[in-house]
């Protein structure tokens, strides 16, 4: 008989399939410590979730019989998926079945913050009759900004058509393709600072989006517009918006999500005349409930009988005869993949990987999904792993080709990726050298030889005679220290590059001052 604890609260309805399964016994404790979590959770196979409990790494220690973890929503950020994934247990997740009701929300936001109602509703109930302080504007021939055109904001652009407004989406994996068919424009964050009336942003929060609107994308905003969160607290920064507010640049905010939830007492958000709020409301519609809870259970209820399953969040399951082929290559694949998606601007459209040499008789699938999480990493964050990074890809319309073949370039193994968008091709190659470990051999047409780890700063210049004094001059100046420099050209005089390792990360000043360089085409900051 398996357990099921359900910690969170979760719908009966939705669940009702684990209640009805006669190899399952579920019990419901709703608001636990992590404490009183941690002193009941070894009797439990499956513990069920919403975004309220955390779960630990010191639960799932605790949680010796544990086999999957179920999170009955999107995000996963309340779950220690390291550890998870350590201690083999499975997470799953339902990111379908909140999707419209999110979406719903958001434009339930978006007209309340338009009309003023919450603010008018607050006065009225006070006994005022105030119809001169509240007046609004209409989303009728508006341009709506969309950041982040996933499941939600694709549904968001749908809708935005009925109330004829013009829609500018940008998304890593918006190509003009998709976005002349949804109907809409494709932009850059600065496009629909410039031009849009309200902005909704539909991202995950990782490193890339965490303040990715903040004082730098206010100041281009129009005056008057207006900014929705239903998203993740934190996507916008919140101290630069009220400065926004202050300048009058931002006429009007809706946020049901903080970067602390739930807020503090004092948070400005809260009882400011142009910021109206709800808590964390997004998927909180019976049917969205329903929906995820049925997905989860079932998810669960596959796991707990050892059948296949979908939405695993972690988990890689690879025989141990593959694995232990493939176990020096993983982490080099993904470093590989990360390296060349960072340097990779436009929207992805097709992930080319070529294995070599002694990789060339080996089961690769498992070592293509580490190098597809690599490239998908910095846009999808935890989102994306081992399990799902193959899916994800071919669900955003991306098409991978794996390949095997004889030629290995004087390497005993080497793995090429090249990722293709619109404007061409980016290449990155990289080998396990016996003695020396991981190394990028190849970066474009450019042979290089660099240790896949630290912070790298990637130039394209012209070769000019001076130019890497230059760039040493001003990094030095700037207390950047450079550990390691290789450079490449095609001819000279030509096109060129400059990679250097450097001991920590430049400033976004540093980052202007090497663009500005005379001669520097383009500058990229690689983390790995
Ligand atoms: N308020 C709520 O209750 C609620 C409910 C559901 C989902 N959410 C949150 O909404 C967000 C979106 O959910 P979804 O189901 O649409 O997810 P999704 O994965 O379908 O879409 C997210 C999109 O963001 C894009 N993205 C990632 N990095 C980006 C960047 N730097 N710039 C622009 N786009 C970027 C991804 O490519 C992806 O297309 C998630 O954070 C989710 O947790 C909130
Ligand atoms: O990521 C999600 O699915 C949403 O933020 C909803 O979270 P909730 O289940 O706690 O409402």
């Amino acid at each position: 008989m398996f357990k099921v604890l359900i910690s969170d609260p979760i719908s009966d309805l939705g669940i009702q399939k684990l209640f009805d399964a006669s190899d399952v016994t579920v019990v419901k404790e709703t608001g636990l410590s992590e404490d009183e979590l941690v002193k009941i959770i070894s009797d439990f196979d499956a513990l069920l979730v919403r975004s309220q409990t955390k779960v630990t790494k010191r639960i799932m220690e605790a949680g010796s019989k544990l086999k999957v973890i179920g999170r009955a929503g999107v995000g996963v950020d309340n779950i220690d998926l390291e550890a998870a994934t350590q201690r083999g247990i499975i997470v799953i997740n339902a990111p379908d079945g909140n999707t419209i009701s999110t979406c719903e929300h958001t434009f339930a936001m978006m007209m309340a913050v338009s009309r003023n109602i919450p603010q008018g509703y607050k006065k009225t109930i006070s006994g005022e009759w105030d119809r001169k302080s509240f007046v609004g504007v209409e989303l009728n021939n508006k341009v709506l900004g969309i950041i982040g055109m996933g499941r939600i904001g694709t549904e968001v652009a749908e809708r935005a058509k009925a109330f004829n407004m013009s829609i500018i989406g940008y998304d890593p994996f918006l190509t003009e393709d998709r976005a002349e068919k949804l109907g809409i424009e494709k932009g850059s964050v600065d496009d629909i600072a410039k031009k849009a009336d309200f902005i909704t942003v539909h991202t995950p929060l990782t490193k890339e989006t965490r303040h990715m609107i903040s004082t730098e994308q206010f100041e281009l905003m129009k005056k008057g517009v207006r900014i929705v969160n239903c998203a993740r607290g934190g996507i916008i920064d919140e101290h630069a918006l009220i400065h926004a507010i202050d300048q009058e640049i931002v006429a009007g905010a809706a946020f049901d999500v903080f970067e602390t939830e739930p807020p503090q007492k004092d948070h400005p958000f809260l009882n400011h005349d142009k910021i109206i709020v709800t808590p964390h409301l997004g998927a909180s519609t019976r049917e969205a409930q329903e929906n995820v809870a049925i997905d989860v259970s079932e998810e669960v209820l596959n796991i707990l009988r050892d059948k296949p399953f979908k939405n695993a969040v972690n988990m890689p399951h690879v025989p141990s005869n593959v694995l232990r082929k493939l176990q020096p290559y993983f982490s080099l694949g993904e470093r590989l993949g990360s390296f060349l998606s960072q340097i990779t601007k436009d929207s992805i459209e097709e992930i080319h990987i070529n294995f070599s040499g002694e990789l060339a008789d080996v089961d690769t699938a498992p070592l293509s999904r580490s190098i597809i999480k690599g490239v998908l990493a910095q846009y999808l964050d935890s989102e994306v792993n081992v399990v799902n990074s193959m899916h994800l890809a071919e669900a955003k319309g991306v098409k991978i080709i794996r390949q095997r073949s004889s030629s290995t370039k004087g390497f005993t193994n080497l793995i090429t990726l090249t990722l293709k968008t619109n404007s061409g091709e980016r290449t990155i190659a990289g080998t396990l050298l016996n003695g020396y470990g991981a190394r990028i051999v190849q970066i474009d047409q450019y042979p290089v030889d660099i240790s896949p780890e630290g912070i790298f700063i990637y130039i394209s210049h012209q070769d000019k005679p001076g130019a890497i004094g230059k760039i040493g001059t001003l990094l030095g100046e700037n207390e950047v220290n450079i550990a390691t420099m290789q450079v490449g050209r095609k001819v000279v005089g030509g096109d060129a590059v400059m990679i250097l390792t450097v001991d920590k990360q430049p400033s976004n000043t540093v980052k202007k001052l090497l663009i500005d360089t005379d001669g520097i085409v383009s500058v990229n900051e690689i983390i790995l």
